[in-house]
């Protein structure tokens, strides 16, 4: 059984695929309560959850490359397998010469080489984390780019951080075209701004591609978007280790 770890700017995310099915079993830390010990006892929940009795490979992909050496010490420590590292210039499914993918987040072309291995057609992948990501692959799996912007929370705190009078706000479901008061202006502000972007894109692209792209939303801020989005997405919050356990599957 492969471990899948993904390491995200907020959060490290680790998963299994269940035996003979398609799902993925996982569990979210954030980065900053990350250590060794409590890392190795949710991956041991996992495991006795999904009555797993061994691991033998793991696989992990970061974009946040100071973290890797950290987390693969652990996985060695406490499972004795040394993690084997994903990055941009392993084989991802994807033709990547229309992007200079040197310094391209690997865990953009991780939730590419899902969605275009599930919809074999033209996507759009969103992935709301950290930063909110627009990934665009073509019918015939290039990967175009995208956009990157700031993610919901960072757009929140940053707000507070540059603007005095404005306040730190837990962003909240609920927004209103108009707000009428400080907090629910920054709140509705950023979630529409989010959606209403992500809504014309999707127009965009499918103009631009001359076909209507299958959408994906991914992301641990999808939630907040997904009530405002008038095409059919695709909604798999685990689509970055889906990509992981088809690159872990060819291995
Ligand atoms: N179960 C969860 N654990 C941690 N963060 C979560 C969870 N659900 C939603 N979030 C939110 O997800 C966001 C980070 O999304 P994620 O996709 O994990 O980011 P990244 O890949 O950039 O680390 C944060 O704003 C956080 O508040
Ligand atoms: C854009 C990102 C910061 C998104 O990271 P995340 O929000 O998932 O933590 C990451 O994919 C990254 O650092 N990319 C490098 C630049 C690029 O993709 O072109
Ligand atoms: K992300």
């Amino acid at each position: 059984m492969t471990l899948l770890i993904s390491i995200g700017n907020t959060n490290i995310t680790c998963g299994i695929q269940a035996v003979n099915t398609n799902t993925i079993a996982s569990f979210k830390l954030r980065n900053s309560e990350v250590t060794a010990e409590n890392l190795a006892e949710q991956i041991n929940q996992l495991l006795v959850r999904n009555k797993i009795k061994k691991l033998t490979a793991c696989t992990l992909a970061s974009v946040v490359p100071e973290m890797i050496d950290t987390i693969s010490s652990a996985v060695q420590q406490f499972f004795s397998i040394t993690p084997i590292i994903v990055s941009s210039s392993s084989d991802l499914g994807l033709n990547l010469s229309l992007y200079n993918c040197e310094c391209v987040g690997v865990d953009r072309l991780l939730c590419c080489t899902a969605a275009y291995a599930s919809c074999s057609s033209a996507s759009i992948v969103f992935d709301l984390g950290t930063a909110t990501t627009a990934n665009v692959v073509n019918g015939k799996g290039f990967f175009l780019g995208g956009l990157i912007i700031p993610g919901i929370e960072l757009q929140s705190q940053m707000l507070a951080k540059a603007a005095a009078m404005l306040p730190g706000i837990n962003i909240s479901e609920d927004a209103v075209l108009i707000g009428n008061n400080t907090a629910q202006c920054i709140n509705s502000g950023i979630l529409y701004s989010t959606a209403f972007f992500i809504n014309q894109y999707i127009l965009e692209i499918n103009r631009v591609l001359g076909q209507e792209a299958t959408v994906y939303m991914t992301g641990g801020n999808s939630d907040y978007i997904k009530p405002y989005i008038n095409s059919n997405i695709i909604s798999r919050p685990n689509l970055l280790l889906e990509g992981l356990a088809i690159y872990s599957s060819k291995l």
